[in-house]
């Protein structure tokens, strides 16, 4: 069995500011895991260190045995142009690069994957039309079928749901339980705490550091959020970095 995705003692930085710091842990393997955390908690931060877009300045991210292609990443769509000239089923399937290359010739077997991941994600028939004509939650469907090509064991989203209406939502949630059954691991940024525990069983809440990691009902208590939001109103953004394992003779300073 391929071992868990780990975290250990990882500091992040923009500008040696500390925006994630000394953090460790295991993903569940195979399960759904929420992030949630205040915002400017250092979420999005640590979904790109997972990704391998971001270096540590301190700790590592252990991988297992997976590489690159294993993980398959859903960036927040403000991060994401699509003013270029790409049809719906070329976006799709993009998540086949890694087996054709970015100028590979698409097979047909790998363009029919791409229509039924369309149909899987309620969009058949959109193949055509090109990505700047979409509606939000239309571009979202799409992205999530070139997640279903992607096949990754290991899947990273980073607030899939903003801005989509109920009906969008519940559709791509239906994704992700079924991504969850096959196995998959499933890493998501969320905000609706209720969207958490209807379909999150373990949650990781984040203040730039980690308050608590575990079973859903256990993490998102009043207690736990409480400490989150203190935190989060105590946040000095240019504090230094600070070096819990070194052998200092007194506690080290927290980021606040
Ligand atoms: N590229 C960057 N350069 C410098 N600082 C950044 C950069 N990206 C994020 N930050 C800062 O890092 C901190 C954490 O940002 P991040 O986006 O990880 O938070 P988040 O928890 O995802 O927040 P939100 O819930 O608002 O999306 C913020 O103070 C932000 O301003």
């Amino acid at each position: 069995m391929t071992s868990p995705l780990r975290i250990e003692n990882l500091t992040l930085t923009y500008h040696r500011h500390p925006v994630v710091h000394h953090a460790s842990g295991e993903f569940a393997q195979g399960e759904a895991t929420a992030l949630v955390g205040p915002n400017g908690a250092g979420k999005s931060t640590l979904m790109k260190a997972l990704v391998g877009l971001l270096k540590p300045n301190h700790g590592r991210v252990d991988f297992g045995q997976r590489t690159r292609r294993d993980i398959a990443y859903l960036p927040q769509q403000a991060a994401i142009d699509r003013s270029f000239p790409l049809s719906v089923a070329d976006c799709v399937q993009l998540g086949h690069w890694h087996g054709s290359g970015w100028f590979g010739k698409v097979s047909h077997r790998a363009r029919h994957q791409a229509e039924h991941a369309l149909e899987a994600v309620g969009l058949a028939g959109f193949e055509s039309r090109n990505v700047d004509e979409l509606s939000a939650g239309q571009f979202q469907r799409v992205l999530f079928a070139r997640i279903l090509l992607q096949d990754a064991p290991v899947i990273l989203l980073d607030e899939p749901f903003t801005a989509l209406d109920s009906k969008t939502t519940a559709d791509l949630l239906a994704v992700i339980d079924r991504w969850r059954q096959e196995g998959r691991t499933i890493i998501a940024v969320l905000h609706d705490f209720e969207q958490v525990r209807s379909h999150f069983a373990h949650t990781l809440l984040l203040a730039k550091e980690v308050i608590a990691w575990g079973a859903t009902d256990s993490v998102l208590t009043p207690h736990n959020l409480a400490r989150a939001n203190a935190m989060a109103q105590a946040w000095d953004e240019r504090a230094p970095v600070c070096h819990r394992d070194d052998p200092a003779p007194e506690a080290a300073p927290a980021v606040r």
